[in-house]
């Protein structure tokens, strides 16, 4: 079941078009690259693949069927600020249990500890707060990730160390990746290909 964007066209209000008849597939398995100009309108494709906006021209679907058409949220979105993500007045717990039942196993890969949990989001380093909202978003259900500049604010071990485990976590599931970013060594080292967004 690939996730395609079909002939995608957006614009905000009544702004000239951002981007219009933009294609982009993910393969089951697949870590695809996104890279591109900043302003380009990479977000906002993010964005409209995971269902955070609807669609004005153009579709998402997942093996041939549109995303309003399921019960769970298949595809899910991580961005660059965890904190914007998270609800302030919850502990970790409540948060990460909005995505059901979470495997240990990716828990232990996040190096994720028990302890955090007990925590409210300002009591969590970004990085930590991150690596719980990305616990968070591979749940049972998700075949697909679109990590926006996921992992952009962490130094280069925790960097390292998240993606290995989402890899991982990946292929065990075969899931697929759209990972967007303005690094190209992170892009080259962990894609099998990188789409160099053209405005043509
Ligand atoms: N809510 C909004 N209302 C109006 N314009 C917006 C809105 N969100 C984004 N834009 C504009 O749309 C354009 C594309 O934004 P987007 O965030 O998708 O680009 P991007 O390629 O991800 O950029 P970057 O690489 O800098 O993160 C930008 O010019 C931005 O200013």
């Amino acid at each position: 079941m690939p996730l395609k964007g079909a002939s995608l066209g957006y614009r905000y209000s009544k702004n000239e078009w951002l981007f219009r008849e933009k294609n982009i597939l993910v393969e089951p398995g697949e870590v695809v690259g996104l890279f591109g100009p900043s302003g380009c309108g990479k977000s906002t494709l993010g964005k409209l693949l995971s269902g955070h906006m609807s669609t004005q021209e153009g579709r998402v679907l997942i093996g041939g069927r549109s995303l309003a058409d399921r019960t769970f949220n298949p595809v899910q979105l991580v961005l660059q600020h965890p904190e914007h993500a998270v609800n302030p007045k919850w502990r970790m717990r409540s948060t990460l249990a909005e995505a059901g039942e979470i495997n240990p196993t990716l828990l232990d890969e996040l190096c994720v500890e028990q302890e955090w949990l007990d925590r409210y989001p300002h009591e969590l380093s970004g990085g930590e707060l991150q690596r719980i909202c990305i616990a968070r978003a591979l749940g049972r259900d998700t075949r697909y990730l679109i990590a926006d500049e996921m992992t952009t604010m962490l130094d280069a071990i925790t960097q390292a160390q998240i993606w290995q485990a989402v890899l991982r976590w990946a292929q065990a599931n075969q899931a697929g990746i759209l990972v967007i970013s303005h690094d190209r060594n992170l892009l080259e080292k962990i894609c099998f290909k990188v789409e160099e967004w053209t405005t043509d």
